[in-house]
């Protein structure tokens, strides 16, 4: 047997809430192991890829005030490595005026003082061009919101970890947790024991708490990330100062649908259906359904008429859904020096500074700098009677 090393806390899992959560815990002296299970950088989970959508436009007013201290908590880690994070692009949000998202959207953006332009039907071209307003639909920009550089921000956060002391142990995936006043780790390559441990392990979660007696109600999906070309090069680029967007709902589908302006992949536009089928996170490419794709196809074709309705790239993403879609940022319910980050259902990048703040505050028994009810484990009670 490895003889065990020592931590105040072991963070298992680097993706962007395992490694924001371990930088928080550097930042705050405390002694601090990141384990993951793939040589880093690697593609397997939820946080790879160039860009994710930064936005303060939600339905609910709580996501739109955590994004709040979210875009500052940016800004000081592009400070802090010195490197360009965020771009801002404005978010275009449409949907049916009247009912479902967008008027909660409408309404939480305007509550909470958020820089919003409201679009008419009259105006829209002007603003939006080569773009095509439902009937029935109102449209609105958030005008802080803009694109993430995913990849850049992961190696930014786990680099300022390391410069902090801290240590990220890749290629070492976690058999065994033992709880406890002083949990026990095992991997594949060493033994770890902490007095805290969090656990953020993305689509494995439901894995590593089964060493530790529950399970969550969180369903894995694999997402087909698509990529759509250009009919005329830069006519949606982000140098033209083409907006993200975000469709609530269309006739093609009562789903969101989601875009970024080209910019990563010259004369490509990434546009994306916000759902897929399940899969098991170890063998996510078997699962081939593309049924996400066809309805993609009609969208574009009918609301971005500039692009070639067929996508020239497809890569693939996974998503940890809870049943209402909500975070997990809770205490293990039998032991509370384990905290849990999961189930960010599709939308959680944007919060990792955030996260990585609030899961610190919660391992460290401070009180939490956000109420956190809406993301506590108890919620999930009548789905998992057995366990708690
Ligand atoms: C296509 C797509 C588009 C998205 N768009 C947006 C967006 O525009 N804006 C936004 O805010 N969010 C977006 N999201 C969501 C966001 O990317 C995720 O919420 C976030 O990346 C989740 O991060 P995580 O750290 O929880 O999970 P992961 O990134 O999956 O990290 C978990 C890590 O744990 C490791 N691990 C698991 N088990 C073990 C083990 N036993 N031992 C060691 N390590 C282990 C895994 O290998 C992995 O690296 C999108 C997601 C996808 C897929
Ligand atoms: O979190 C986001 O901002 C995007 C919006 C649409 C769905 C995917 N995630």
């Amino acid at each position: 047997m490895f003889a065990k090393q020592d931590y105040d806390c072991v963070v298992i899992g680097a993706g962007v809430q395992g490694s924001f959560t371990a930088y928080q815990l550097a930042k705050h002296n405390k002694k601090t192991l990141l384990l993951e299970q793939f040589i880093l950088p690697h593609t397997r989970g939820s946080s790879h890829g160039q860009t994710r959508i930064i936005r303060r436009a939600y339905e609910q007013d709580f996501y739109t005030q955590m994004m709040g201290e979210g875009y500052q908590l940016w800004a000081q880690l592009e400070k802090e490595a010195g490197v360009t994070l965020c771009r801002q692009t404005g978010l275009l949000v449409m949907g049916p005026e009247t009912s479902g998202d967008f008027p909660l959207v409408k309404n939480t953006l305007l509550k909470n003082k958020v820089p919003t332009v409201i679009l008419s039907r009259d105006n829209f071209h002007q603003h939006i061009p080569n773009m095509v307003l439902s009937e029935g639909h109102g449209a609105l920009v958030d005008q802080t919101a803009g694109v993430l550089f995913a990849d850049r921000a992961l190696k930014a956060v786990q680099d300022q970890f390391r410069k902090l002391g801290g240590v990220i142990r890749d290629n070492e995936k976690v058999t065994e947790i033992e709880p406890g006043p002083v949990v026990k780790v095992t991997t594949s390559g060493g033994a770890y024991q902490a007095r805290n441990v969090v656990i953020t392990a993305g689509p494995w979660t439901n894995k590593l708490l089964a060493h530790t007696g529950i399970q969550l109600p969180l369903e894995t999906i694999k997402i087909n990330v698509c990529y759509w070309r250009e009919k005329i090069p830069g006519t949606y680029s982000v140098k033209q100062r083409f907006p993200c967007f975000l469709l609530t709902e269309c006739l093609e589908s009562r789903e969101h649908i989601y875009g970024l302006p080209s910019n990563e992949y010259p004369d490509l536009v990434k546009i994306c259906y916000h759902m897929g089928s399940k899969t098991d996170p170890d063998y996510r490419d078997l699962q081939t359904d593309t049924s996400d794709i066809d309805i993609l196809k009609r969208c574009v074709s009918r609301c971005v008429p500039g692009l070639v309705p067929e996508p020239a790239v497809v890569e693939s993403c996974m998503y940890t859904l809870t049943p209402d879609r909500h975070f997990v940022l809770d205490y293990h319910p039998n032991y509370s020096n384990i905290v849990i980050g999961a189930g960010f259902s599709g939308h959680g990048f944007k919060f990792g500074p955030v996260i990585g703040k609030l899961l610190r505050e919660l391992s460290l028994g401070e009180e939490p700098s956000f109420d956190l009810s809406p993301f506590k484990i108890r919620r999930f009670q009548s789905e998992m009677k057995s366990d708690l």
